[in-house]
């Protein structure tokens, strides 16, 4: 009972910092779920005054700020609801006196782990999806967060087909700069892909920080499998110890479905036959057969060292970000 005063307690919205976010969503992870059915009114930390406009000690949506699902900016059928995330639904919200237009992710009580908030709460980068604030309310935690308004590269794909290299680079850069800050603090994303990387109209940035880990030292014991299969390097799958690195090579096949429209392996190895791929990731040589044809030769060599199957050899965000790949020379110099 004493949770359900602490939570009338703290009960309200209110702006604070980053340690007041983090301490609210630990508070929310370790309280039972029955503690939380009877709330009268939502609870939650804004870190954004600006953009959030708190209005009596309330912030209740339908009120004060607006869940739509999401227009799919490309008029893919969907349910209008953004492809489900680690374990949420994304929705479009819009704060009714600031009119600041957000990403919403409504994660279920049950679901909601507090790394989920930790590592876009700590971390903060022009390339990573900043985080707005988190309330409690419904039986569901809303992480309200910097939107990609257009939609994700998944969803670029899927509707408007291949890439056209220059914007593979344009997009690779950005992601290599997220992935560079990250790595610079020893934190592996775990899920570099697709539908992962947001677009906006200046930049693309990084989403869905659940599976997300900072390493200790400079390896990384995983005790289960985190990501997803079409885009996991060959020592991800080995399940013996990885680093930063595997992310490099998850953007390496990210840019293969980006030129072709496909994952790796899909078009050699139809779903319909291999319910797994992680064999076959183990197995063979990295998918460099899945390269588009029309690749350029400095994409190619670029996407050689991205894939580059011993972790150790393949080439740093760092060292990527110089590569002649994604630094053309200006046709007009
Ligand atoms: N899993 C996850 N965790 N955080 C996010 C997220 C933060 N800001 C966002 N902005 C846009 C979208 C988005 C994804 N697919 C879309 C298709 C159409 C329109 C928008 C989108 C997703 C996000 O996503």
């Amino acid at each position: 009972d004493e949770q359900k005063d602490y939570a009338n307690e703290i009960g309200g919205v209110q702006y604070g910092t980053v340690t007041d976010l983090l301490s609210f969503v630990n508070f929310l992870s370790n309280m039972q779920t029955s503690a939380l059915q009877h709330l009268s009114k939502e609870m939650g930390v804004l870190l954004s005054k600006k953009d959030m406009a708190i209005r009596k000690g309330r912030y209740q949506v339908s009120m004060d700020v607006l869940l739509f699902p999401w227009k799919l900016t490309y008029k893919n059928p969907g349910s209008g609801l953004v492809p489900k995330g680690s374990f949420g639904k994304v929705h479009l919200a819009q704060d009714t006196m600031t009119r600041k237009r957000m990403a919403c992710k409504l994660i279920p009580i049950e679901n909601f782990k507090a790394a989920d908030v930790e590592f876009q709460a700590r971390f903060r980068h022009e390339n990573i999806a900043e985080l707005y604030g988190a309330m409690f309310w419904d039986h569901n935690v809303h992480l309200f967060m910097e939107a990609g308004e257009g939609g994700s590269v998944l969803e670029k794909v899927d509707s408007c087909g291949p890439m056209r290299e220059f914007e593979i680079i344009w997009v690779a850069k950005q992601v290599l700069r997220g992935l560079e800050y990250l790595h610079s603090h020893n934190v592996i994303h775990h899920d570099i892909k697709p539908s992962n990387i947001v677009l906006m109209s200046d930049k693309a940035v990084l989403v869905d920080f659940g599976l997300t880990v900072q390493m200790t030292e400079d390896i990384y014991i995983p005790r289960d499998l985190r990501g997803t299969e079409m885009y996991m390097s060959p020592e991800l799958v080995l399940c013996r110890g990885h680093n930063t690195k595997t992310d490099i090579y998850s953007l390496g096949t990210t840019i293969i479905h980006m030129q072709t429209g496909s994952p790796p392996w899909v078009r050699r190895y139809p779903r319909t036959a291999y319910p797994s791929y992680l064999y076959i990731i183990h197995k063979q040589a990295p998918p460099l057969e899945d390269i588009a044809a029309d690749c350029s030769v400095a994409m190619r060599s670029f996407l050689e060292r991205a894939l580059e199957r011993n972790p150790t050899l393949r080439s740093s965000a760092c060292q990527l970000l110089k590569d002649e790949a994604i630094n053309p020379p200006r046709e007009d110099q």
